[in-house]
């Protein structure tokens, strides 16, 4: 709420997001792919770095939707899944999907098998997820059940993992603790996957009865404390080098200053002169010289990749990736 304007950290922190839930499923982009790549213009400067934009850009599709019903649906979720795959093969029809384990190749689970048992399954869970009168438990708790039983459906042919991640963050938002869509747990998890893939199978193998389910519910709560902390370092860290950033070019460049463009350089870690044209309404020949005088000062660097130069925000980028 404290930051002048929240597109900031819904562009720059869903990135993130994107990436790290992405590497849980091995696939791995740089900071640079990343952020030298850009959305709106289907510009991808690798397929994993696509990939990632695909995850962003579903999240924020789902979150507008659920921003406009109140609801988080199976249509939703489908939508979803179709967005990161680019496919739309919906729920599964066929057998044959098991998670097996990377390293010894052996089968650890077998989720259900039959179309019909798909969506019966997924009928009680978009059930449980919209009647707040079905569980009094705590929100966070549901969260850490819902994420359980939608990867332990696995309802998908892919995708699965990124779509039950996305949930978590959709289902905090629905039930109004979360204003803005920013409290991402997939690092939490890439940093602890060994564990989070021990304990979701754990509650299943229930060697040790309830004592499984407590350790995954107490995992996803350590994973929420540890990340909302963690959040709030990162907000209050792009509001002092914002405060920075603007206090500088208004005493070294005041003929440039505006808001738009201090948004534009902490939108983009890596800016470009289009993004500055576009967005400050400007000539490209006067975007190009705003960049330039930036460098100048030292607020930014510049680097040049094939035709086109980019512009870093370096301490913002350092923030981001710390
Ligand atoms: N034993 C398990 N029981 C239930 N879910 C699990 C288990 N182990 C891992 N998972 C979940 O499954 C996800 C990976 O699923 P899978 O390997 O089938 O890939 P996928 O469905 O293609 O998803 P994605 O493309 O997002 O990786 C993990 O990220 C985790 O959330």
């Amino acid at each position: 709420m404290t930051m002048p304007n929240q597109y900031i950290l819904l562009a720059t922190l869903s990135l993130q997001e994107a990436k790290e839930s992405s590497e849980i499923e091995n696939i791995i982009t740089t900071q640079d792919d990343l952020y030298r790549s850009y959305y709106p213009t289907q510009q991808f400067i690798s397929t994993s770095a696509k990939e990632v934009h695909n995850y962003a850009k579903a999240l924020t599709t789902g979150f507008d939707t659920i921003t406009t019903t109140g609801l988080l649906t199976n249509n939703t979720i489908i939508d979803i899944q179709q967005i990161i795959e680019s496919n739309n093969a919906g729920f599964r029809t066929q057998g044959g999907t098991q998670l097996v384990d990377q390293q010894n190749k052996k089968t650890v689970y077998t989720p259900p098998q039959t179309g019909q048992k798909i969506i019966a399954l997924m009928s009680d869970l978009e059930r449980f997820i919209n009647d707040d009168q079905l569980s009094d438990y705590d929100d966070l708790v549901k969260m850490a059940l819902i994420h359980h039983q939608f990867e332990s459906i696995h309802p998908f042919y892919d995708g699965n993992g990124r779509t039950g991640r996305i949930l978590n963050i959709l289902y905090l938002s629905k039930q109004k603790l979360l204003g803005a869509p920013i409290l991402y747990l997939s690092r939490y998890l890439n940093r602890h996957k060994t564990e989070y893939y021990q304990l979701l199978q754990a509650v299943r193998d229930n060697k040790s009865n309830n004592d499984d389910w407590q350790a995954w519910l107490l995992f996803m709560l350590k994973a929420l404390q540890v990340t909302s902390q963690d959040t709030l370092k990162t907000i209050k860290g792009i509001i002092a080098l914002m405060l920075n950033c603007k206090q500088t070019i208004k005493a070294k460049l005041p003929k440039i200053y505006s808001h738009e463009l201090i948004n534009n350089l902490f939108t983009h870690p890596y800016t470009k002169v289009e993004f500055v044209t576009d967005e400050l309404g400007i000539h490209r020949n006067t975007a190009s010289k705003y960049l330039n005088q930036l460098v100048d000062i030292g607020l930014l660097t510049k680097h040049k990749l094939g035709k086109d130069n980019y512009y870093l925000n370096r301490e913002l980028y350092d923030l981001l990736s710390s």
